[in-house]
């Protein structure tokens, strides 16, 4: 029995495990140096089993530690160490262990021991020592290093226990290889195909397989166009922007003021030989003792250097006095040429999605169109017996669609071209039509609501006269059932009817496919660590999406709440939030200052 585990950073974690004697460390030991040398840089967790400590008695860090500090940093110009006196009536929680990681120093994470949770490991096997192996229990095992009298199942890679040069290329290639698509809820690839129908009915699926399941069958479209910069809605960069100019292209000031060289200071007052608008230049060359008065944007003159403020400068007859002259710095408010982007630099990479920013940075370098990719199509309806058309007179026992209005509106925000199909009558036939025509025309198509257990309702025949759909049951809430198939070479996503579990589900699930359709790069949604500011009700083997409140404490972290009641259908209460709080599968009830991650809103509804 392995225990849940959901690794929180963005770089691979690799365990290496097996029973005491095999040689865990002596392998590590020489797996390290030969990994280094490869230029890999490692970060390296060992569970200990015994009070163990790192410090000597005598030494000041160890002293003031016993003398009670409950944290103490020791640091110098080579390493710094802090130590954590947290005792536990329980093994150290390996994820909180590896937040501790500065994952811009290091690759990968080799963790030793911790071998019953659920993390990928290398085993180690010595057929003389007649100990079980561990894989058969526990499918985490990416590999086996053993001798040669150890039967390995063809699933697994075999690796000589003896040979550490090969165990370095397996962890060299895997590195490599590893992919975090979701910060926190990582999508573990290699499960994506093992989700099946029966399995999935019985327990279940977490939202990483889900995520990775459903990113597993998108290919990033290839379909570059040329598109008016004006025209341009969030569509994603298809080549590399290279400049042919400079940012700013000429030296120029800052500030409405007085140009001149820092070393004629001590020569003032100045004389002001000339005024310099934007879009003009002095032709001279500034001389010692001179200044010119400046606008914000003209082209600073050959032979200066510093701006100085009008505020803090008094100009009589061509005669300039600076004042506050010991606080000024030379080069001060002034922009240097390129110093934005300079000539043939990149100035924006293929992949990057086209906002507001990015747009005024391409006009800024002069292009006035850019290769983007096609947007992706993306069709949706509704269906149900009870939904109807807002603007109609609402009949009894029914609602009016909102899903159409949310699902569109959110694809429209990932810059998606949208097909409203309305709300389609509830009947085979047409709901077949509509799905085979929808899947002409878009790239996506989907549909909210009869996607739950016990419905048996016309949408899920019309689904199997035009393909292959899966029902799957996603071990989150809200937004519990969820449909994936083909129309086609169209993906459908069938999400569940309850209004705030559409929202859910979209962000999860369909935000990133559409983002890895899209051709969007370097994609990640945004989980953010936060403190709950109240309890927070969740439950192991669950991933919970709470409506949160998320606000910047006097402390300086960020603080959520929850909007308060939680109810699927109740819209309100993703209006009135800033962000999904997010509590994964591997927590419970998270306390009052517990930390939890956030996914804001932004720029996403
Ligand atoms: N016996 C079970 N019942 C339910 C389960 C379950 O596992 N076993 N799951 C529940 C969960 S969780 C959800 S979510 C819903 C999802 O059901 P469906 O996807 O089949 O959706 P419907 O039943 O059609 O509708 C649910 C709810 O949403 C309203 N709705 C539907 N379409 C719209 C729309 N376009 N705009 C606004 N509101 C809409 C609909 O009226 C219902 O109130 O099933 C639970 N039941
Ligand atoms: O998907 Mo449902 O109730 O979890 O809203």
């Amino acid at each position: 029995m392995t225990a849940l585990f959901t690794n929180p950073l963005p770089i691979p974690v690799l365990g290496f495990c097996a029973y005491s004697g095999t040689g865990k460390t002596t392998l590590l030991k020489q797996l390290i140096p030969l990994l280094n040398q490869r230029g890999l840089r490692l970060a390296v967790i060992k569970h200990a089993h015994h009070n163990f400590d790192v410090d000597i008695p005598g030494k000041d860090s160890f002293e003031m530690r016993k003398a009670g500090a409950k944290q103490v940093l020791v640091a110098s110009n080579m390493r710094w160490a802090l130590m954590t006196e947290d005792p536990l009536d329980d093994d150290p929680q390996l994820q909180h262990l590896l937040r501790q990681i500065e994952v811009d120093k290091v690759d990968i994470v080799l963790v030793e021991g911790f071998k019953k949770l659920a993390l990928p490991k290398i085993e180690l096997h010595r057929a003389a020592h007649n100990k079980p192996l561990i894989h058969i229990h526990d499918d985490n095992i990416v590999a086996i290093a053993c001798c040669d009298e150890t039967t390995v199942p063809a699933s697994l890679t075999r690796l000589d226990l003896n040979n550490v040069a090969q165990i370095a290329d397996f962890v060299q290639h895997y590195q490599q290889n590893w992919q975090a698509t979701v910060i926190n809820l990582p999508v573990d690839a290699s499960k994506a195909a093992k989700i099946d129908d029966t399995a999935n009915n019985k327990n279940g699926i977490s939202v990483s397989q889900g995520v990775a399941a459903v990113l597993a069958q998108i290919t990033p479209t290839n379909h570059p166009e040329v598109v008016d910069l004006i025209d341009i809605d969030n569509h994603v960069l298809a080549q590399d922007i290279i400049s042919e100019i400079n940012v700013p292209q000429q030296t120029n000031s800052a500030m409405d003021g007085y140009a001149f060289a820092f070393n004629s200071i001590a020569n003032a007052p100045l004389k002001v030989v000339a005024e310099v608008l934007a879009g003009h230049h002095y032709p001279n060359i500034l001389q010692d003792g001179e200044a010119v008065r400046i606008m914000t944007g003209a082209t600073v003159p050959q032979g200066a250097d510093t701006i100085q403020a009008i505020e803090l400068a008094n100009e009589q007859n061509q005669k300039l006095i600076l004042l506050e002259t010991d606080k000024i710095i030379k080069g001060q408010h002034v922009r240097l040429a390129g110093e934005d982007i300079a000539q043939g630099q990149v100035a924006l990479a293929a992949g990057t999605r086209l906002g507001a920013a990015e747009l005024g940075l391409m006009a800024s370098l002069g292009f006035h169109r850019l290769p983007v990719f096609k947007r992706p199509i993306v069709a949706v309806f509704s269906t149900g017996d009870e939904v109807s058309q807002p603007g109609d007179q609402l009949k009894a026992n029914c609602i009016y669609d909102a899903n159409r209005y949310t699902i569109l509106s959110m694809a429209k925000k990932l810059g998606c071209q949208v097909i409203d199909l309305g709300i389609i009558d509830d009947n085979e036939q047409t709901l077949t039509n509509t799905l085979i025509d929808a899947g002409t025309k878009a790239d996506i198509v989907i549909s909210s609501g009869g996607v739950s257990v016990g419905n048996a309702d016309y949408i899920k025949m019309a689904l199997a006269n035009v393909g292959n759909t899966h029902f799957w049951r996603i071990n989150m809430r809200p937004g519990r059932p969820l449909a994936v198939g083909n129309i086609n070479q169209s993906l459908f996503f069938g999400l569940p009817g309850n209004p705030v579990a559409v929202m859910v589900a979209f962000l999860q699930f369909v935000q990133p496919a559409i983002r890895k359709m899209a051709g969007e790069a370097n994609w990640l949604p945004q989980f953010i660590p936060a403190i709950a500011s109240q309890p927070l009700r969740s439950k192991t083997g669950r991933t919970e999406f709470l409506r949160g409140i998320y606000t910047l404490g006097p402390d300086g972290k960020i603080h959520v709440s929850t909007t308060g009641a939680q109810g699927s259908g109740m819209l309100s209460s993703m209006v009135n939030a800033n962000c999904l709080i997010v509590i994964g599968d591997d927590h419970d009830t998270i306390p009052t200052g517990g930390s939890v991650f956030i996914q804001p809103f932004a720029d996403l509804l």
